[in-house]
């Protein structure tokens, strides 16, 4: 959508474990790219947003074809570059720019960052968002981290009075690019009300999960079930090709059963010609498998399928593959085939 959106259903409340609620809030999007004149989308403020790789840039663009008025920071500085082309500010003092002055010159303040190391330290390290903040502000860490990080994170910016939301993504580039992004948000809950309609330029839904690390937990369990789905695809394109199948006939028959998922469709004709662009790094998946782990031995949890698919990531990441797609995966299997061949 990118632009404007309105919420077609109210918002529904369900029980959740833990005695928290579950507040679900699915926004339909309007073709229309009208804004209305304070803040473009009905937020009125300055919005940061800290992060601009693969998935902060087209967010934050589409905030700013919205009408938001936004100030970027980014550790590589030429990725602020495209961002500024269509409208967005650097906080005051440009080559001394840090995630502190993006925080102390906007209202809410938004964090897409590569892991927990990263966001921990642009948020609470030297000259960290957290510098910047105070009360009457927010900040929201939309990055994919453990949800341990993502507590001390809101600790850190709850003690100068300001207001923490985690809300990670379902969805990649493309759906970043698209604005139909589902936000899986946690704590604050008059945060998540005063974002609302920012997340709605950014995302075809939201979901709010009550305290924070429910949102961090939520979204390494679907990355977690994405992962080894995505390993066990890769094990039938291998198989099928070496039993004499067709393997885009594969990625066919697949599409059209039970087991379809929209991953499939669009990753396989690629993989079936080793090509590996990259929308979702292969390296971040990995991470949040390690992630996915360290939940489920928290509470006990076996999951061999999900330490069987990791031990693959980490194989593939050994092959060179970090940056490529995740999709790449599918070349450890190959390496693993190679190799007991010798
Ligand atoms: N790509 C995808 O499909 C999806 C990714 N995610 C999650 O979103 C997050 C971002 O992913 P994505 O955009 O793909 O990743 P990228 O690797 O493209 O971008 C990572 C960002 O983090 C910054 N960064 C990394 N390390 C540091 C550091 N030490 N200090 C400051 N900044 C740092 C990078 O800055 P620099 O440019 O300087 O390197 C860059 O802005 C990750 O947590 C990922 O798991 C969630 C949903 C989908
Ligand atoms: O974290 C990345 C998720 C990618 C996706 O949901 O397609």
């Amino acid at each position: 959508m990118a632009a404007a959106s309105f919420l077609l259903s109210p918002r529904v409340t369900l029980p959740l474990r833990r005695g928290s609620r579950l507040l679900v809030s699915c926004s339909a999007t309007s073709s229309s790219s009208s804004s209305d004149a304070a803040g473009g989308v009905g937020f009125q403020g300055r919005v940061g947003f800290l992060g601009l790789g693969i998935m902060g840039a087209p967010m934050a663009s589409n905030l700013i074809k919205a009408g938001c008025d936004i100030t970027v920071w980014n550790r590589t500085k030429s990725k602020c570059d495209p961002l500024l082309s269509l409208g967005a500010k650097m906080a005051p003092y440009r080559f001394e720019s840090s995630p502190a002055r993006v925080a102390s010159s906007c209202d809410v303040t938004f964090a897409m960052l590569a892991d927990p190391e990263s966001a921990f330290e642009v948020a609470c390290g030297a000259n960290g968002a957290a510098e910047g903040m105070a009360a009457g502000k927010g900040y929201v860490d939309v990055s994919t981290v453990d949800d341990a990080t993502s507590k001390l994170i809101g600790k850190r910016i709850t003690s100068t009075g300001a207001s923490f939301l985690e809300a990670p993504v379902s969805g990649s580039k493309k759906p970043a690019e698209d604005g139909l992004l589902i936000f899986l948000t946690a704590g604050d809950e008059s945060l998540y009300k005063r974002v609302a309609p920012l997340l709605d330029v950014m995302g075809k839904s939201r979901f709010y999960l009550g305290d924070v690390g429910n949102g961090a937990a939520m979204k390494l369990v679907v990355n977690m079930v994405m992962g080894s789905m995505m390993v066990s695809f890769a094990e039938g394109l291998l198989l099928s090709e070496k039993v004499g199948l067709d393997s885009n006939t594969v990625v066919e028959v697949i599409s059209q059963g039970a087991i379809n998922a929209p991953m499939f469709s669009l990753k396989g004709p690629s993989m079936v010609k080793a090509a590996y662009p990259t929308a979702f790094p292969l390296k971040h998946q990995q991470k949040d498998l390690r992630l996915a782990l360290a939940l489920a031995e928290s509470v006990s949890q076996p999951i061999p399928t999900a330490a069987a698919a990791n031990e693959l990531y980490k194989v593939a990441k050994s092959l060179g593959l970090a940056d490529h797609d995740f999709s790449a995966v599918i070349e450890a299997l190959k390496a693993k085939v190679q190799s007991s061949q010798h």
